[in-house]
């Protein structure tokens, strides 16, 4: 089947942004607002950032609202034009409806969240000036959501997938970690997603690097190529050169990040963790740069620093060994370039 290029959806018109030694220009920010979550998935990595378990109260250690739209508006002279808020789950945050206000026009402006508390935010969120969002779904089966969030929470989240769908917060990107315990409701998925207008679906591949239980992983190949056979048509998302399937009418973009070399050349997004860390890559706790107290210049330093000694996961900060393997590359063994933290 012919596989199309995508028109830029990443922004790399003339924005004057930062490049890595790579080649990779940076053009959107990651920002955990939280690693609070209400829910206890058993797959979480939490943006590379350890458990989400733990106190529900606001924690001294966040980002404030200030902080998160000095630091956008910092990045924005180097032309991110891109900012997804995530978490833990950043809703937690009662005053994400002010950071997305604050937010620099010139970016786009989106959310991924478990959909648990949009019913009664999404308009609100949508009137500050939220694009999208990305709702976590990992099944169309309260029983299995039940099993893999530790939660009882299902019908709120498709509450929360229709409230958003009616604030106008679309396309609803519909999250689903693809893995042992999930692989049979895929193809409910796609299916749900082509009979209902604004949904999307997004195939994330199990990242066993954070999370350890490497069982769990599924051959994502295979929905791939399943996929390639029913689609009416295929297209390259600059992005992390991913694959999107159009089948009848809905489209199910495909995140495999494990072991992808060319996922990883095509990655341009810096991370700030929520206590204000940058951080170049999600697999990585090793190159963690506090922006200081925050001030504008310090902020500049940082990000200049993160973005140049950026390097792709796979292929460059792991190498294959004689046997096909994966280890890391030596040189940062020996000469790690950035403050360690956690
Ligand atoms: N390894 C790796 N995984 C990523 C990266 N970006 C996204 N992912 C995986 O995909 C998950 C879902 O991403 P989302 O936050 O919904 O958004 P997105 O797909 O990155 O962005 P949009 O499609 O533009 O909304 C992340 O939590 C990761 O598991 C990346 O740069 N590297
Ligand atoms: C860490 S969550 C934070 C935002 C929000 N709490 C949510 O669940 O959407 C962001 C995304 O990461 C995905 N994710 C978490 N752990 C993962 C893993 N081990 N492998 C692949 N994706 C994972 C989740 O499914 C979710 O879509
Ligand atoms: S809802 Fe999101 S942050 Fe919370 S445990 Fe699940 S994947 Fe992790
Ligand atoms: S370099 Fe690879 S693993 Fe790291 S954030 Fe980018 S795509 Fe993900």
């Amino acid at each position: 089947m012919m596989t199309e290029p995508l028109a830029d959806d990443f922004g790399r018109e003339e924005t004057g942004a930062l490049s890595d030694d790579f080649g990779r220009e940076v053009t959107g920010v990651r920002i955990s607002l939280t690693d609070r979550c209400n829910f206890d998935c058993i797959y979480c990595h939490n943006e590379g950032l350890g458990d989400t378990r733990g106190p529900m109260e606001p924690e001294d250690d966040e980002m404030t609202a200030d902080e998160v739209v000095r630091f956008l508006e910092v990045v924005e002279e180097y032309g991110v034009r891109k900012a997804k808020f995530t978490g833990g789950e950043p809703m937690l945050r009662g005053d994400l409806e002010e950071i997305v206000r604050r937010t620099p026009d010139s970016m786009e402006t989106s959310l991924t969240t478990n959909g648990t508390f949009l019913p009664g935010r999404a308009e609100a969120l949508r009137e500050a000036g939220l694009e999208r969002v990305n709702v976590s779904q990992d099944a169309l089966d309260p029983e299995a959501f039940a099993e893999i969030t530790k939660s009882g929470a299902y019908d709120r989240v498709l509450e929360g997938v229709d409230a958003a769908l009616d604030a106008g917060l679309d396309p609803v990107k519909l999250n689903m970690v693809v893995f042992e315990h999930t692989a049979g409701y895929v193809e409910d998925m796609v299916y749900h997603v082509a009979e209902n207008e604004g949904l999307q679906l997004q195939l994330i591949e199990y990242m066993p690097e954070l999370t350890g239980r490497p069982e769990w992983s599924i051959d994502i190949q295979r929905v791939h190529d399943w996929l390639a056979d029913i689609a009416d048509r295929i297209e390259h998302r600059e992005m992390h050169d991913r694959k999107r399937y159009f089948v009848n009418g809905g489209m199910i973009e495909i995140v495999d990040p494990v072991e992808n070399e060319e996922f990883c050349a095509n990655c341009g997004r810096v991370r700030v963790t929520h206590e204000g860390y940058l951080k170049g890559c999600l697999n990585r706790n090793d190159d963690l740069r506090p922006m200081g107290e925050m001030s504008r210049e310090e902020i500049r330093e940082a990000y200049e620093e993160t973005v140049a000694n950026r390097v792709p996961y796979y292929g460059e900060y792991l190498k294959k060994n004689g046997s096909g393997e994966y280890e890391i590359n030596e040189r940062y063994i020996e000469a790690p370039k950035s403050t360690t933290s956690d």
